[in-house]
């Protein structure tokens, strides 16, 4: 499936009568997605990664531009179609409801029950693998208001995957995550992008984790340019000190074959015992 984000761009109405509208972005948002890549979207607070994916998913209605899933408009298909083709895993928030971390994921199945019948052994089943895939298949029966704030942020991620979706949507997935759990989170997206071949744009505040994920970067930041294209190219030290006014030095590292890249706040350049 390929996802197309086309001239894309978008306002919030303000509550204040004759105030101009003004886009959200500089210039429209182009962008095409195809099975196997993932695409991350970065720049500083407030600067509209949110509302990019809201509007790419039709939650939101674009102002201008369109979202195309093989080439058909978004708005020509049923919200059926369009949510049994994208996983969509929204910010981390804290439940209300006293479901268990299984009924929980085994919810994510929805679309494939008949209205009024119950989770077949199946749905169960799959809602279990979804939960080993992202290593908390011993909270399944712990109820969601009592698992931490991360492990709840996983059992989101299972409950999408669960649904079998062929572009998976992820905002800011690894706020809230210690590291280990960050690392089984960015592993298990970059495994089934690649072994299910799924389209994956995610929003992220780590311009690390965008080196891990690779394939493309969009960059978006108030009154600047929007920036989309490889990773290498679009994670210059000069990019991210226009973007986010800071600056950065990127390092290379090769060992045993594998080369790490990274980019490390000048701030950081102390040695800590001294
Ligand atoms: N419902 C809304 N009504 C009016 N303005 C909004 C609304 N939601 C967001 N905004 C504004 O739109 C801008 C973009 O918000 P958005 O949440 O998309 O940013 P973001 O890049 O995802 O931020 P963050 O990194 O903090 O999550 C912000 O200035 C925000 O205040």
């Amino acid at each position: 499936m390929i996802l197309k984000v086309k001239d894309g761009n978008y306002f919030y109405k303000k509550a204040k009568k004759g105030n101009p509208q003004k886009y959200l972005y500089n210039d429209a948002i182009n962008f095409e997605l195809h099975p196997g890549e993932i695409l991350s979207v970065l720049g500083p607070n407030g600067a509209g990664k949110t509302t990019l994916l809201k509007c790419m998913m039709g939650l939101l209605k674009w102002e201008q531009g369109s979202t195309l899933l093989d080439g058909k408009p978004l708005t020509s298909l049923s919200t059926k179609e369009i949510w049994t083709k994208i996983g969509y895993v929204p910010q981390a928030s804290r439940m209300t409801f006293s479901y268990t971390v299984l009924e929980l994921v085994t919810m994510g199945r929805a679309i494939y029950i008949q209205t009024f019948a119950q989770p077949s052994e199946k749905d169960r089943m799959l809602a279990l693998e979804a939960l080993d895939s992202v290593g908390i298949k011993h909270l399944a029966n712990e109820l969601c208001t009592a698992v931490s704030g991360g492990e709840l942020q996983l059992a989101l991620i299972a409950r999408t995957l669960v649904a079998e979706p062929e572009i998976l949507v992820l905002d800011e997935p690894e706020s809230h995550l210690d590291m280990k759990k960050q690392q089984v989170i960015l592993q298990t997206i970059k495994r089934l992008v690649k072994e299910k071949g799924l389209a994956c744009i995610i929003n992220t505040h780590y311009a690390n984790h965008a080196f891990y994920l690779g394939d493309k970067v969009l960059m978006v930041a108030k009154d600047q340019p929007v920036l989309t294209g490889k990773v290498s190219e679009i994670m210059t030290e000069e990019n991210v000190f226009k973007y986010f006014q800071i600056e950065v030095k990127r390092l290379r590292h090769e060992t045993d074959g594998q080369v790490f890249e990274t980019m490390v706040p000048t701030y950081f350049g102390s040695n800590p015992d001294q």
